[in-house]
């Protein structure tokens, strides 16, 4: 599906959108449902990634195909390593066979678990034999990919004597993990972060308890990105989002102040209001923490004719594409100057944007939604725009909401 986008002339004035649960959250909680079936969820995602990792749970021998989801590979392969008598061969999309999952198996291995790779070694599709994992302790490189960790921390209460593990290297994506060990508490579970050294208690069963997930605060990037782009006064509220969040992109919030975006935090809602126009020629940002808002915040910069240095950005050349080499080819068809290396992204500041473009989006969710707020200041082309669904389906009827035009080519 092809969209013509064109954004809203006027200012945006008391909108209101209601975004779905976190897809992290919701992969974390729906695996944890199925060890503890007393674990009762709301407000579940209702992304394709959710749907995914829902369906795949549920089965206990054959193929189970994830297609593009990372969460649902790595969380999965924990999963059904650990199941005794299960026999599962995991598969996903063409690009999920090019992202990499040795490091977990190799520590699964070191479990004790039984799993072999069907096609290339290091990826997937693999065939996993479900046991009984008995040893407590591993080690992994912690550098590449969090979700690796979450993996085994998400079925380490399950193991008969839990679970110590010792990361190697800088640790990145550190807060998805400590999302991890905070849902383990939630439920229950006790856990600690040391230095590199993560500890997790066993735990039989768990009492009744509802995980309530929060919204999700990476699909609320793309109307902080909205609001930057708009005019002063210009205001959008979003449920179901909290002060305490879980979620790491919660750094959102912070980050929109230098855009001239306030938040605000009511009960249940973020309320996010342009206050005034930006001051900062080019921003700098370490992104190591919140690798999945960079694309949005690099269109915020190309739309407000801002620079920017993006680093921290060593994990988006294994995500759903390539990500840097993705973002450079299409800023720069609006006219952008962009280099990037294999961790930051570097844009010039510039404010003549070319219009009329078609921006590409990889089978990437993230590409079409990060450029899509790009139209308030030009109209443009997305390709491929059905490919929002993998975390957020509604995406382009809420932008429809908004008063931008969306139309199909
Ligand atoms: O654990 C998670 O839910 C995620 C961890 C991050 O991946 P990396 O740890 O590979 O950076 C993030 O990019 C992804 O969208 C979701
Ligand atoms: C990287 C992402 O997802 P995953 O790794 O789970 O495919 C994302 O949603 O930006």
């Amino acid at each position: 599906m092809k969209l013509h986008l064109i954004g809203p002339s006027g200012n945006i004035v008391k909108s209101s959108i209601q975004i779905t649960g976190s897809k992290s959250e919701s992969n974390r909680s729906l695996l944890l449902q199925a060890l503890y079936p007393n674990i009762s969820i709301r407000n579940r995602s209702n992304s394709d990634d959710a749907e995914v990792m829902q369906k795949g749970l549920a089965i206990e021998k054959g193929e189970v195909d994830i297609h593009h989801a990372g969460t649902a590979m790595r969380f999965l392969t924990g999963y059904f390593a650990s199941q005794e008598g299960k026999n599962i061969v995991l598969t996903g999309s063409k690009r999920m066979k090019e992202r990499p999952v040795k490091i977990l198996v190799d520590a699964l291995g070191s479990l004790g678990a039984d799993i072999e790779y069907l096609e290339k070694e290091g990826y997937p599709p693999i065939g996993i034999q479900g046991k009984k994992l008995t040893a407590g302790k591993v080690s992994l490189p912690a550098d590449i990919s969090s979700q690796y960790i979450s993996s085994l921390l998400l079925i380490a209460p399950s193991l008969e004597n839990g679970l110590e593990m010792e990361l190697i290297g800088k640790i990145t994506s550190v807060p998805y993990i400590k999302m991890t060990l905070g849902l383990l508490n939630q439920i229950g579970v006790q856990t600690s972060f040391e230095g590199n050294t993560i500890k997790v208690s066993p735990m039989k069963q768990v009492d009744p308890i509802e995980l309530v997930v929060e919204s999700d605060w990476s699909s609320a990037s793309y109307f902080y990105s909205i609001v930057a782009l708009s005019k002063v006064g210009s205001e959008i509220q979003l449920g179901s989002y909290k002060n305490d969040s879980l979620q790491g992109d919660r750094v959102l919030a912070g980050i929109y102040t230098d855009f001239g975006v306030e938040t605000t935090f009511t009960v249940d809602s973020i309320v996010l209001k342009k206050v005034r126009n930006h001051r900062l020629k080019s921003f700098t940002c370490d992104l190591a923490n919140a690798p999945d808002i960079a694309q949005t915040i690099a269109v915020t910069c190309l739309g407000l004719g801002m620079g920017c240095e993006l680093t921290g950005l060593h994990t988006l050349k294994i995500k759903e594409t390539d990500r840097l080499e993705a973002m450079k080819a299409e800023l720069s068809k609006f006219g952008a100057k962009v280099e990037v290396t294999d961790r930051a992204l570097l844009l010039q500041p510039s404010f003549d944007l070319i219009s009329e473009v078609a921006v590409d989006t990889y089978n990437d969710h993230r590409m079409a939604m990060a450029f899509a707020p790009l139209a308030l200041k030009t109209s443009f082309v997305v390709n491929d725009a059905e490919v929002v669904s993998k975390s957020y389906p509604d995406f382009w009827k809420d932008l429809k909401k908004l008063g931008f035009q969306a139309r199909e080519l």
